[in-house]
C-alpha cells in the first residue's frame, strides 16, 4: 500500500541546530551540470542548495556559467567542469554529490558522468538528475553498487531508463520498484503530478502541489534542494521525502497569489519555510 507523504515528515526531519557546529558539519555538496546552453539548470539547483542550507555548496559547470552563477548565489563556489585537477579534489572531498541538471548528453558529458559514476566513494550520496539520466538510459550505465543512490526522474526519464512505460507506471507500480531494485537506486523520487517516494522500507506519495509547478526548472530546484537536504539532515531516505514535500508545500503556499510559481521564486522561500517548522532560537 502506497502511504501518504504528509507534513509530519517535517517534524521527523528538521532538527534543532547545534551552537557550537560549523558550515563543516551541514553538507559539502558538488552540483555538477550546465553546459552552455542550459546553464540555467545548474544555477536553480546551486541557489535551491544553498537556500536548503547546505553548509558548502560548490558548482563543477562550463566555464561560461559561472559568472552567472556568482552573480546570482555568491554563497556558490565554483570550477571549471574542463578542470580535471580541480574535479577530481572536488569529486574526494563533497559529502553529496548531484549530476545531471542541464548536463546534456554531448560526447563531453558522457565522459564526465563516467567520471563520477566511477570515482563515488561508499561514504557519499549520489544524485542523480535530468540529463545524466538520459545518459545512464542511452548508454546502458550501472549506478555505483557501494553508493547511497538517490535518482530523481519524470516519468518520460524513467521510461527511458527502466523501460516501464508511463501508462504501467501508473497501472502495475510493482514494475517501477522491480526495475528500482534491478538498477540499484536507494531512493526512487519518480517525478510527476503526485510524486512518489520510493525506497527498501516505504513507498509514499505526494498529494499536494499542482500544474502552477509545470514550469522548466522545477525538478532542477528539487534536485538541488534533495542535496541540500541529505547533506545537513540525517538519514537520507527521510531527508528526500521532506524535500520532496517541501518543494511543493512551498510551491503551493505561493500559488495562492502567483499564476505559475517560478522555480527561483520556491528556492527563495525555503530557509523561511524551515523556519516556520523548527527554528534555531
Ligand atoms: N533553464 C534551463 O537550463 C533548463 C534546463 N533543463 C534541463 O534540460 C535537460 C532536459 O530535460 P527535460 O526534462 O526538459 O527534457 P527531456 O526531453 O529529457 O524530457 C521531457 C520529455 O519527457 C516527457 N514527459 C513525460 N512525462 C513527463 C513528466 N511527468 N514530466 C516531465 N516530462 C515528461 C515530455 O513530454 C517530454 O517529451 C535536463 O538536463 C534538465 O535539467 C530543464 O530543466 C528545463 C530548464
Ligand atoms: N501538474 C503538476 N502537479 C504537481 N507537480 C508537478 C506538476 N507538473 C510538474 N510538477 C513537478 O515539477 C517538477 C518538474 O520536474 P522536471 O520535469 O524534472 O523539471 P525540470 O527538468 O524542467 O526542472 C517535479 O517535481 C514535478 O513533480
Ligand atoms: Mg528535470
Amino acid at each position: 500500500m502506497t502511504a501518504e507523504l504528509n507534513s509530519e515528515i517535517l517534524h521527523e526531519v528538521f532538527q534543532k541546530r547545534a551552537v557550537n557546529t560549523h558550515k563543516g558539519d551541514y553538507g559539502r555538496v558538488l552540483l555538477i551540470g550546465g553546459n552552455k546552453y542550459l546553464g540555467g539548470a545548474i544555477l536553480m539547483a546551486a541557489s535551491a542548495s544553498v537556500d536548503s542550507g547546505a553548509g558548502l555548496t560548490t558548482v563543477a559547470t562550463d566555464a561560461t556559467n559561472i559568472g552567472p552563477l556568482h552573480a546570482r548565489t555568491p554563497e556558490a563556489m565554483a570550477i571549471d567542469w574542463a578542470d580535471t585537477v580541480a574535479l577530481a579534489e572536488q569529486l574526494e572531498k563533497s559529502d553529496v554529490i548531484l549530476v545531471g541538471p542541464g548536463m546534456g548528453t554531448d560526447e563531453f558529458a558522457v565522459q564526465l558522468l563516467k567520471t563520477v559514476l566511477f570515482g563515488v566513494t561508499a561514504k557519499q550520496i549520489l544524485v542523480v538528475d535530468g540529463s545524466a539520466i538520459t545518459m545512464m538510459a542511452e548508454h546502458n550505465l550501472s549506478f555505483p553498487l557501494n553508493t547511497f543512490t538517490i535518482a530523481t526522474p519524470h516519468q518520460g526519464e524513467w521510461e527511458r531508463l527502466s523501460n516501464v512505460m508511463i501508462k504501467y507506471q501508473e497501472d502495475i507500480p510493482e514494475m517501477t520498484e522491480l526495475q528500482r531494485q534491478n538498477l540499484n537506486i536507494d531512493v526512487l523520487v519518480l517525478k510527476k503530478y503526485h510524486t512518489q517516494v520510493i525506497s527498501n522500507d516505504r513507498h509514499v506519495e505526494l498529494r499536494i502541489g499542482g500544474p502552477f509547478q509545470a514550469t522548466g526548472g522545477m525538478g532542477d530546484t528539487l534536485a538541488g534542494m534533495i542535496a541540500g537536504f541529505v547533506g545537513q539532515f540525517p538519514e537520507p531516505r527521510r531527508a528526500t521525502e521532506a524535500a520532496v514535500y517541501a518543494h511543493s508545500a512551498i510551491a503551493e503556499q505561493l500559488a495562492g497569489h502567483n499564476w505559475v510559481v517560478k522555480p527561483s521564486f520556491v528556492s527563495s522561500f525555503i530557509p523561511n519555510f524551515i523556519a516556520s517548522i523548527q527554528t534555531n532560537l
